[in-house]
């Protein structure tokens, strides 16, 4: 079964840190990897090089989709070939890398970094974060194996609350490859109306795996709730 075959219909859980956050350890990565296999994910995503090295150590046969973040604005998702060439070279099954028009910081084009790519590690596949359809066009034309809805809003104005099924379901009808739908869905409801929309997986970080980030919004109800009482 292809890594593509093994999460079709299924879930992958983001399992990521920022810096300086009290899950920043690629051992806490493992536990909560492990943790949402137990559950019922059938793969991973995950960044920064070491937290990939300790995934892909401890669990050898589970789909990994891997990328480093550079920077906290802009192209910061795999932006350059030579981080896309380290990610692949942590065994990650898929690596995956900013995919939007925007130029890049090493002044390759999409399709260059992909054809490089390719040519440096030919198994492993290619998924473009994309933030609207046009992008996801030239990824493919570009190359890429997989599409994933993780830009979407994420590239200017204020950032949506609900995950953008549109975009899924417009991508899902007209490309020939998988679209992953990814970004804000924070509810198994979500999470299903993803694949009704036509995803070929879900991709849930947050919801799952940023416990501050919940904790967050649970206090903050309280809080309202406090208010208007
Ligand atoms: C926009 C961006 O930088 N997205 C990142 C991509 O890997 C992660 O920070 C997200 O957690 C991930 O996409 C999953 O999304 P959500 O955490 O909303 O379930």
């Amino acid at each position: 079964m292809t890594v593509l075959d093994t999460i079709h219909g299924r879930l992958v859980v983001s399992c990521q840190a920022d810096p300086g956050e009290p899950l920043d350890d690629p051992a806490h990565m493992v536990a909560l990897a492990r943790s949402a296999l137990r559950g019922g994910a059938a793969g991973i995503r995950a960044q920064g090089l070491p937290d990939l090295r300790a995934l892909r150590a401890a669990l050898p046969d589970t789909p990994l989709i891997g990328l480093v973040k550079h920077g906290g604005s802009g192209v910061y998702i795999t932006p350059t070939l030579a981080h896309a060439d380290a990610v692949a070279a942590t065994g990650v099954d898929v690596v995956a890398l900013d995919g939007t028009r925007r130029p890049r910081p090493d002044g390759r084009t999409l399709a260059e970094t992909v054809t490089e790519l390719r040519r440096r590690h030919p198994r492993v596949l290619v998924m473009a974060d994309v933030a609207d359809a046009a992008d996801a066009y030239e990824a493919v034309a570009a190359g890429v194996d997989l599409v994933g809805t993780t830009l979407s809003g994420y590239t200017g104005g204020a950032v949506p609350h609900d995950p953008d099924l549109a975009l899924i379901a417009t991508l899902a009808g007209a490309l020939p490859v998988p679209v992953v739908a990814e970004g804000r869905i924070n509810t198994p409801d979500e999470a299903a109306a993803a694949l009704r929309h036509g995803a070929h997986a879900v991709v849930v970080g947050t919801a799952i795996t940023r416990p501050a980030v919940v904790t967050a919004r649970f206090a903050a109800a309280l809080v309202t709730d406090r208010e208007m009482s």
